[in-house]
Order: structure tokens, then sequence, then C-alpha cells
């Protein structure tokens, strides 16, 4: 470009305006035009606000001047403007305020940044899902949808901290259906999933809030309840075991064989024993003739 030659706006790849304290336009370039598909004599004269929406015709009022009125400037606002046969047309617009309030704009369409963010968010909406879809397939059991053996040993961490910090105890029951394998033989497998499915029910009806429940694999069960003495525990493991023989699900009656380990108060046990215990104490219930609760000694 030769020295002191004047720059024309209409070379410019973004949109111009300046705009008077009446919020009048006073000057446009071809791209403002073009835009709005309108001559520049049909915008200059005109109110700005009949090149916008509504809603920006709100921010801008709102917003937009305010700001404007406070620090001369305003950067990176997206407005949007009414195009052809009024389509609208995303803007993001850069304004800064000369004296007399008269306002210089600079803009350009932001449609495609908009249509890669909105896709951005899309995308992260779907990784978030499967995310949480991958965590409920490694966390929860299948046919029941109760936390699995894994999860429940996660679980059992943060109980055991929190016991250890309030002093606390907790119990840990096994619940193990008694001749399930006759229930399969007699009634079919479907049957047998059903059975474990209402026995999964039940035990989630039963617990407290605060109570994990989870499927340790094949017709066994684990329940955690924080905060709990072995008399109450035991209440507990026995009301349970009532209920479910009274049960029919679809004909079938099953009973189930419980094993109770309580911790000690000031005492930090690894989960590992309990688990360990528990399983003797549901193996003393099952040599004891099954359909009732043996209580570990720790
Ligand atoms: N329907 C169904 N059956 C299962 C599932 N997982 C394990 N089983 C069955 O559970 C039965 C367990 O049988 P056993 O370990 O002999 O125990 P039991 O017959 O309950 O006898 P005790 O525990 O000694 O009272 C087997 O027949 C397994 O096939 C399952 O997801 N669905």
């Amino acid at each position: 470009m030769k020295k002191n030659a004047v720059p024309n706006l209409n070379d410019f790849f973004s949109g111009h305006l300046i705009v008077n304290k009446a919020r009048k336009i006073l000057y446009c370039n071809n791209y403002i035009c073009d835009l709005s598909d309108q001559s520049d004599k049909s915008l200059i004269d005109n109110p700005l606000s009949k090149f916008v929406t509504k809603a920006s015709n709100i921010f801008i009022d709102s917003y937009v001047y305010p700001l404007l009125m406070h620090q001369s400037c305003a950067q990176e606002i997206q407005i949007t403007w009414i195009g052809k046969n009024g389509e609208t047309i995303p803007v993001v617009v850069n304004i800064k305020l000369g004296s007399e309030d008269i306002s210089y704009w600079s803009l350009y369409v932001c449609e495609n940044r908009d249509k890669l963010h909105s896709e951005l968010l899309k995308a992260n909406e779907k990784l978030e899902k499967q995310s949480q879809e991958l965590f409920r397939l490694a966390t929860t059991d299948p046919l029941t949808g109760l936390l699995n053996r894994r999860e429940l040993q996660v679980q059992a961490q943060k109980v055991t901290h929190q016991a250890a910090r309030n002093l606390s105890t907790f119990a840990l029951l096994f619940i193990d259906i008694d001749f399930f394998k006759r229930v399969n033989d007699t009634y079919g497998h479907p049957a047998g999933d059903k059975v474990l499915i209402c026995l999964a029910n039940i035990l989630t009806q039963e617990r407290r809030v605060t109570d994990i429940v989870a499927r340790m694999g094949g017709e066994e069960f684990a329940l955690l309840l924080p905060n709990i003495d072995e008399e109450n525990a035991y209440k507990l493991a026995e009301r349970l075991r009532k209920k479910i023989e009274k049960q029919t699900i679809d004909h079938i009656k099953i009973t189930v064989s419980i094993g109770l380990v309580v911790t000690r108060k000031n005492t930090q046990t690894n989960f590992d024993i309990l688990l360990e215990l528990a399983d003797q104490a549901l193996y003393e219930s099952k040599e004891w003739g099954r359909n009732r609760t043996h209580v570990a000694q720790l």
C-alpha cells in the first residue's frame, strides 16, 4: 500500500459500523450490506435495533451499553443479526466508544464457530454418557443392578475410614440362598434369575439410605451397614431373613442363610479379614441347618 493511502473499509473481511448516541447507523461497509442484503442507503440513518433480534436488543440495552459506558469498549460479544428474509445470523462484535458517545463496531459472522461449539458440546455429552455407562458396567451386576463385589470393596474403604473417624462400628452381612440349585433344577434358570432379582429388590427396599447392597456372585449377596452395633445388626439380619422366608416369588419359596460380622470400636480391621469372617459365619449357618443367622467373633 502506498504511503498515506487511505484504507478502504469495504476491502475488509469483517463488518464495520459507526453508530451515534441515538443508536442510529452513521456508516456501514459492504460486509454489513451483504449480511443484511440491503444497500448502505437502507441502513444508514436507521436505528441499529432494526437489524438485530429482539433478544439481542435487550442484551445490548441491559449489558453492552452499560459496559461501554463503564469501560469504553466491549469485546467478543455475541449478538444475532437479522439477515436475508429475516434469517438470524450469530455475529461476534467488538465495540469502542468514541467522543460524543459515537461507537465504532466491528463484527464477523460466527456461524461456523457456533456450529463447532455445539458439535463439541454434543461430543462432550456423548463422551460423558459413555463414561457413565462404562462406570455403571464396571461397578454393577448386570442381572440385579446391585453393586458388584469389586465396588463393594471400594465402598468398604470409605465406610472403614468413616468408622475410624467417628469411632463407630459397622457390620457386614453375607446372605446366601439355601438350596438355590434346586430352584434352578425345578423351575429353570430364568425362574432362578427372577428369584435373584426379587431378592435384590427386597434387600434394596429394606436397607437404610446409607447401607450398601451388593451381589457377590451366584446366589450370594452382601450388605454393608455403617454405624450399627452387633445387637441391631443381628436384629436387622433376622428381620430380613424372616421377611424373605415369608415371600413367594412366582410360587417359589426360598430361605437364606446369613453370616454376620461387626467391627469393634477403636479397632480398624482389614476388610479382607471381615469378608473372610462373614464367609465363615455364613458357612456355620449352613452347617447348623440353614435359614438362620450366625455371628462371627472378631
Ligand atoms: N438362575 C441363576 N442361577 C445362578 C446364577 N449364578 C449362580 N447360579 C446357580 O446357583 C446355584 C448355586 O448352587 P450351590 O452352590 O450348589 O448352592 P445351593 O444349591 O444354594 O446350596 P447351599 O448354598 O449349600 O444351600 C447353582 O445351581 C448355580 O448355577 C444366576 O445368575 N442365575
